[in-house]
């Protein structure tokens, strides 16, 4: 057993779908605390569907996760790393990855990590993915952390488990509480200032003002590189991320992907009472137009992401970076 899924209510198909990505998950865990001894897991091999540069853990995740999933009840593996839909056979269920996550961060030894998501197969490849969030019947991750945790919601709450080293399976702990409220921590790539929408330049500026801006109180700002790692900290203790579109070519629906990034850690967080949204409309409800679909991303407390989308509906001028006096949004 690679995971500990007693009183959870799964299908037989999709406890076992689950305990492959918990054994490949535990397996990647052990790949990655070897890095460098052997290999070079950072090592660019080549380009994926979405231009990105592919590195040598990208794919080994990649094989990885496929091959543990063809005999499997997963009938379609839409994943990152391959440019179409690969048909496993048949089967019930669709799984849509990114199996590696924060590959940035792979020669520097922070937290990267798994994502995926689950939904009942539809009638074709494709059709089983471009369909709304609120489908997914399972959505989650694995941390590559100092602690490797595997944190799933099957639409009843968000659980969350540890990899034990010692037997090398992932034992429950308790279930994600809901968000904290007041927190003060935002994520952004803050480099990207000069290429955003007005309103997400207007958000910012008033939280750098801190306590003497329209807030009238000081923010702190986290950005990792790794939405998983961003995820877990905002799952632990609240905040916001924000990933928006932005006037960089290829950026113009910012960075990450609708259905194996976004979609996923949108069903998780809106499970613990969080929101999700491109910037203003949700994203489990929207339909992503095609596999490697990018969308702007905005997840977190509820009030911090409907603030954002505040933003949005001001006028203008009010939008302005020189405007300081945004009274509406005073808090
Ligand atoms: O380097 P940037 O532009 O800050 O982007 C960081 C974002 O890109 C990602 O690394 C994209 O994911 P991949 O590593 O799977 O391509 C996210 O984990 C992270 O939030
Ligand atoms: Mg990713
Ligand atoms: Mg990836």
């Amino acid at each position: 057993m690679a995971i500990e899924l007693e009183d959870l209510g799964l299908s037989p198909e999709l406890a076992d779908v689950m305990q492959r990505l918990a054994a490949v998950g535990a397996q990647v865990a052990r790949i990655i605390s070897r890095n460098g001894v052997e290999r070079d897991l950072a090592a660019g091999v080549g380009t994926n569907a979405g231009g990105d540069g592919q590195k040598a853990l990208d794919v080994i995740a990649d094989d990885l996760f496929r091959t543990a999933l063809e005999t499997s009840a997963v009938a379609y593996y839409a994943s990152e790393e391959q440019d179409e839909v690969v048909s496993l056979g048949a089967g019930t269920l669709a799984l849509a990855i990114d199996p590696l996550d924060g590959s940035s961060n792979i020669d520097v030894n922070v937290s990267i990590g798994t994502i995926f998501s689950i939904f009942p197969a539809a009638e074709g490849a494709n059709e089983s993915f471009l369909r709304q969030g609120t489908e997914q019947i399972a959505g989650g991750y694995i941390i590559y952390g100092p602690q490797c945790a595997l944190v799933c919601s099957f639409g009843r709450g968000v659980q969350h488990w540890v990899l034990d080293l010692e037997t090398g399976s992932f034992r429950r702990v308790a279930d994600i509480k809901l968000l904290p409220q007041d927190t003060s921590e935002y994520a952004i790539n803050a480099s990207n200032y000069r290429h955003w929408p007005a309103p997400i330049r207007a958000f910012v500026d008033d939280l750098v003002a801190g306590a003497e801006g329209p807030r009238g109180r000081n923010f702190n700002m986290r950005w990792i590189a790794s939405l998983v790692a961003e995820t877990h900290r905002i799952l632990m203790r609240g905040g916001v991320f924000l990933y928006p579109g932005d006037e960089r070519k290829g950026y113009e629906h910012g960075r990450l992907r609708h259905v194996y990034e976004c979609a996923p850690i949108a069903f998780l967080i809106t499970q613990v009472g969080g929101g999700a949204t491109d910037g203003c409309e949700e994203i489990l409800t929207a339909l992503p137009d095609k596999l490697h679909a990018r969308t702007p991303f905005v997840f977190g407390c509820a009030a911090k992401v409907a603030r954002v989308a505040a933003y949005h509906d001001l006028p203008g001028e009010e939008t302005s970076a020189l405007f300081n006096n945004r009274g509406l949004f005073r808090s």
